[in-house]
């Protein structure tokens, strides 16, 4: 399965509609990879939540129809990473947003929504602002070879919550996605937790973050990509904007499954 995970890199001066075009073209260049992936938040960034009330929008809203354009341009499923989802209405916690991910299939179908479950922020920030993601998701991604891989969508925050994914991995995953804008002040923290999650769950993962500093917070880069064995097939150096091109090799996650059946020893 050939993967472009897109760490993208930008600051405070580039306005909300200047970055969509910027990085929709950026899609629109993937032609060829089965599967593209976006960070986290990266329209309205992760950190300035000042910005987040008014930069949301509806499931279908303009930056939807951006990322559907993208993915039919480039003829390739795109995560397209999250943005600030405008809810219908107020959730449970009174709130009307949500960091929600969206992916497309190749010809610009929406085929899955993820709303992030594990809030990030200790009080501000999302916990405050947004309303929490209640559904694991997993769904079945062409893998490249004319079948599919059972893929499972998380966000950033999501990779310190370990149950999440062994859900996932419960319900046939092979495959982890994980945009994040993740920040540089622990970046050992999201390295070192996407090589885990890869090895307890024996899943392949990609995990794609943003770049350069917003809201003076300096982000951590690093996107990775791990083998279902742990081993990291490629990684971004943390100041780049960079397109990591990785052809993943699904078929030894299963091999590997077989060769060292750790799975089946669990003791519920
Ligand atoms: O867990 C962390 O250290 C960072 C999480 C984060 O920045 C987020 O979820 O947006």
């Amino acid at each position: 399965m050939r993967i472009a995970a897109v760490q993208l890199s930008y600051g405070d001066e580039e306005p909300f509609g200047a970055r969509v075009e910027r990085v929709a073209g950026l899609v629109a260049a993937q032609a060829g990879h089965d599967l593209v992936v976006l960070p986290e938040l990266w329209a309205p960034t992760g950190f300035d939540y000042r910005r987040w009330e008014g930069e949301a929008q509806p499931l279908d809203g303009p930056w939807s129809a951006a990322m559907a354009d993208a993915a039919r341009a480039a003829g390739v499923t795109l995560h397209a990473g999250s943005f600030v989802e405008r809810l219908p209405e107020p959730g449970p916690d009174g709130n009307t947003l949500a960091n929600t991910s969206l992916v497309f299939g190749a010809e610009g179908e929406r085929l899955a929504g993820y709303r992030k479950v594990h809030r990030f922020g200790f009080g501000s920030g999302e916990p405050k602002l947004m309303e929490a993601g209640e559904e694991v998701v997993v769904l079945d991604l062409p893998n490249g070879a004319g079948g599919t891989v059972r893929t499972g969508l998380s966000t950033c925050y999501d990779l310190r919550f370990p149950e999440l994914y062994r859900r996932q991995q419960e319900a046939g995953a092979e495959l982890l996605v994980v945009p994040a804008a993740w920040p540089l002040a622990r970046v050992e923290h999201w390295r070192l937790l996407g090589r885990a999650r890869a090895v307890e769950n024996q899943c392949a993962v990609v995990q794609v973050n943003t770049a350069g500093t917003h809201a003076d917070v300096p982000m951590g880069g690093h996107s990775q990509v791990v083998a279902a064995t742990g081993e990291v097939v490629a990684e971004a150096a943390h100041t780049d904007e960079v397109v990591l091109s990785v052809e993943l090799d699904l078929a030894t996650t299963a091999e590997y499954r077989a060769s060292f059946p750790v799975l089946a020893d669990r003791r519920l």
